[in-house]
């Protein structure tokens, strides 16, 4: 399913004192099955966009069309979007809530109305995808479960719907490193063999760079940048000046191109940058 935003607004408390300009004209194509790292500094309106994917919000100005829809159009309804468009909010396993983790992942389903052995069917499914084992999980609490597990319980709530485009705020806050990369790993197993659209807000470009096609920079309610990863890393300055850290990689790469006339940033993709930095670590040491 694509998602093609054009001109979208938002303004909170308009026309009062407190009004606050969050969406100024974002336009912008996310194409089916493509996995977007939505990046920003704090307050420049990563989460009204994601709410406004989902109906949640009503645009000030603008829309959104989901493969030619447009989802805010008066006949539509937002419950009919909400079922395509799927939204793991940030801490999504403070949600949980039922006595056991195959209970917690059929409450969505079972509000759809399926029935009882396509809901089961749907439960065993969305909880092998997030790599967990059904049949140790199931009937556990989901409070019994380590952090970690515990939203891959969360996310496996929202994937029992089935929808076709997996909206993320945050699915790594408060994780570890490893946490955070085994929480991506899953996202991005599950959008390569669902071929599932996904949009994953994140604070941290480093750790999203190897697992996003592109990344959407928000700056001040607009849209600063959106491309490849490497194409967004080699405007290094323009991150820095609204406010984003620079993947080391990045970082060290423009350093030791302005004393090693070897080093072309732009010709590497990341993972060779990483390989040339160690070679030139290397050489350095031997000389
Ligand atoms: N409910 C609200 N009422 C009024 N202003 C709001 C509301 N929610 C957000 N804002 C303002 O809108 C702007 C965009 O906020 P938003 O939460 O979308 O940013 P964000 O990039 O998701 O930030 P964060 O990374 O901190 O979550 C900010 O200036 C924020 O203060």
């Amino acid at each position: 399913m694509s998602i093609d935003i054009k001109n979208l607004s938002h303004i909170y408390s308009e026309g009062t004192p407190f009004e606050s300009i969050a969406l100024d004209q974002v336009t912008a194509t996310i194409e089916k099955g493509t996995f977007i790292g939505l990046i920003g500094h704090t307050g420049s309106g990563k989460s009204t966009l994601i709410q406004h994917l989902n109906v949640l919000l009503k645009p000030t100005g603008g829309t959104v069309f989901l493969d030619e829809l447009d989802i805010n159009a008066k006949n539509v309804n937002p419950k009919t979007i909400r079922q395509k468009v799927g939204l793991v909010f940030q801490y999504p396993e403070h949600q949980l809530f039922e006595e056991t983790v195959a209970k917690d992942v059929a409450f969505g389903p079972t509000n759809l109305g399926l029935k009882k052995d396509e809901i089961e069917k749907r439960v065993q499914q969305a909880i092998e995808l997030v790599g967990l084992d059904y049949d140790t999980v199931k009937d556990k609490s989901p409070f019994e479960l380590s952090g970690g597990q515990m939203r891959r319980v969360a996310i496996a709530g929202v994937l029992a719907m089935e929808p076709e485009v997996l909206v993320l705020d945050e699915p790594t806050a408060g994780l570890d490193p490893k946490g955070r990369d085994d929480i991506l790993r899953v996202i991005r197993s599950l959008h390569e063999t669902n071929k599932i659209t996904v949009v994953l807000v994140s604070h941290s470009m480093e750790d999203i760079a190897k697992f996003v096609d592109k990344i959407m920079v928000m700056s001040k309610g607009k849209l600063a940048l959106y491309d490849t990863p490497e194409n967004v890393f080699s405007q290094a300055e323009m991150l820095e000046n609204i406010g984003l850290a620079v993947p080391q990689v990045t970082y060290l790469m423009r350093e030791l191109k302005k004393t090693d006339p070897l080093v072309n940033q732009n010709a590497y993709t990341l993972e060779q940058a990483q390989e040339e930095i160690v070679k030139m670590i290397r050489r350095k040491q031997d000389a």
